[in-house]
């Protein structure tokens, strides 16, 4: 049974997202901080391909295991698989559920859907939690489409009472509490937390906002 307080604060990071700073010190830092998952999203310019891609991933692994947070694999099912990673996260136009799903009993799987429409053409049915946005623009996806407000999640909540939803694109601490109130079970966040000042400060933000609850 999948817990959804891991959707909390979900940080989502590759090399690429932190151009003059180390990866695993980044991601060290946002796991003091405490945050909820992690996801390993190494793609586009500047990304690591192959086995330097495989090396950071594995290394990234054993240091979510050791604090205890689930390490998910954005896109690359094989990867997932060879490294008995604790879960995987696609998209619609990324390898369809069905295919994998038999290889996938007792992980975490995680599905974009950006919207209503989306919604309905979805199989959710086998996916623990779907990521909904670009809720704002974002300077971290160069194809993630328009922003959508919170109204993205207010629609599909309205259609689905259960699904667990985290809200995705440009999220700050600001954000949090407008999501939880649209329906939102947490939020995914890639620069908010990998280009901050003070990485474990900011994670923290994002927690104490849910304290406000
Ligand atoms: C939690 C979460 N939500 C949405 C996405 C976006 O996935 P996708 O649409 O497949 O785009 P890429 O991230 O693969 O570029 C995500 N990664 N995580
Ligand atoms: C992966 C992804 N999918 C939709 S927006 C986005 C990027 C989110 O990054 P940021 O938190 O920096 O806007
Ligand atoms: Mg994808």
């Amino acid at each position: 049974m999948f817990d959804i307080n891991k959707l909390k604060v979900y940080f989502i990071a590759g090399s690429q997202d932190t151009p003059d700073r180390n990866l695993y010190k980044v991601v060290k830092e946002a796991l003091i901080g405490g945050i909820t998952m992690f996801q390993f999203r190494e793609k586009g310019t500047n990304s690591k391909k192959g086995i330097e891609k495989e090396t950071l991933a594995k290394d990234l692994f054993e240091l979510c295991k050791k604090h205890k947070v689930p390490f998910i694999i954005n896109d690359d099912v094989d990867l997932a698989l060879k490294l008995n990673a604790d879960g995987i996260h696609v998209g619609q136009d990324d390898r369809n559920v069905s295919e994998f799903i038999d290889k996938f009993k007792g992980k975490i799987i995680g599905l974009s859907v950006a919207n209503s429409n989306e919604y309905e053409k979805s199989d959710i049915s086998e996916v623990d939690y779907i990521g909904t946005g670009p809720i704002h623009s974002t300077v971290s996806k160069d194809d993630a489409g328009k922003e959508g407000g919170y109204d993205l999640i207010k629609n599909i909540r309205k259609i689905d009472n259960e699904i667990p939803i985290v809200a995705i694109g440009g999220i700050t601490e600001a954000d949090v509490l407008p999501l939880i109130d649209a329906g939102a079970n947490g939020v995914s966040v890639i620069s908010a937390i990998a280009k901050s000042e003070n990485i474990e400060q900011t994670v923290k933000g994002f927690h104490n906002q849910y304290k406000i609850l």
